[in-house]
């Protein structure tokens, strides 16, 4: 079984194009099963202005109180994921969208409560659901939401998220689409990093902000044997023709698996 998970990024869900959702069915003609996890940052954070709740970011996450986690699970789960599952379905492909807490999907742990808060890291990822809706043609589409094993809910990175997905299927292929071509240095695009170039760019600042947990995430899925693992725009065609387009990721020659 070919599986491809796709992360797709709060920043992109609203701007997908119409090629986007043609590449995604050509894959499936193609024989490719795909889990969809997205994120929703814009989301969350046009409801924290509405209660007037400032967002603070450490290390590119979010600081998730109490108060804030309500939040996140509502946008992510009431409104990014109903916006991402209708989009695809009116397109013509099956999707169900799912909580990553919903059957014990995504189980995780805090990562440092005292700073961070509810933020965790995903443990465990339950495959058993996906098995089944793959079976029937169904595209699971997953927020980032996970719990722990007490139950807690815990607010996840959306490319962390989908990297543990990626990993515990051992996907094929991992793609993270954004509202960018790919990884850019001086407004190009660079199509091809291995890990000590993606270092680098973080290193000099060119690699910043939100890219960061993506390109981090992107290289530890490739350090777990997944081959094909790309940052893709959501705007524009990112398959045509049997071929990729955005950045790839590539092991530094000399290290075999
Ligand atoms: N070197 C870089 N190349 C491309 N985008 C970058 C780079 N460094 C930072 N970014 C920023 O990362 C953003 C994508 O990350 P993010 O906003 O978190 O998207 P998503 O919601 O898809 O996860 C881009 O829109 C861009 O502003
Ligand atoms: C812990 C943490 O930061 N969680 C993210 C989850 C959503 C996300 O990752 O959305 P994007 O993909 O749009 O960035 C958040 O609260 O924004």
């Amino acid at each position: 079984m070919n599986i491809l998970v796709i992360k797709c990024g709060g920043s992109i869900i609203n701007e997908l194009s119409e090629s986007f959702f043609n590449s995604i069915k050509e894959l499936q003609n193609r024989g490719y099963h795909i889990v969809f996890v997205h994120g929703g940052g814009p989301d969350i954070n046009s409801m924290l202005e509405k209660f007037e709740i400032e967002p603070v970011f450490e290390d590119g996450l979010r600081k998730t109180t109490t108060e804030v986690l309500e939040i996140v699970e509502l946008m992510l789960a009431g409104k990014s994921n109903r916006s991402l599952v209708h989009k695809l379905e009116s397109h013509g492909i099956k999707a169900v969208g799912l909580n990553g807490s919903d059957g014990g999907i995504l189980t995780g742990d805090y990562i440092d409560e005292q700073k961070l808060g509810a933020v965790g890291e995903i443990q465990q990822v339950n495959t058993e659901l996906f098995g089944l809706l793959f079976e029937k043609g169904y595209c699971p589409v997953l927020t980032p939401i996970s719990s722990t094993e007490e139950g807690n809910k815990l607010n996840v990175n959306a490319d962390m998220a989908a990297g543990s997905v990626a990993k515990a299927l051992s996907a094929d292929m991992c793609l993270f689409v954004t509202d960018v071509q790919g990884v850019l240095k001086n407004g190009q695009i660079i199509e091809k990093l291995n890990e000590t170039e993606t270092k680098n760019l973080i290193m000099d600042g060119s690699i910043h902000g939100g890219m960061i947990p993506k390109v981090n995430t992107a290289l530890s899925v490739l350090n777990k044997g997944i081959e094909e693992v790309m940052i893709v725009s959501g705007k524009d065609h990112f398959y045509q023709g049997g071929q990729f387009i955005g950045t790839k990721f590539l092991q530094e020659e000399g290290v075999f698996q």
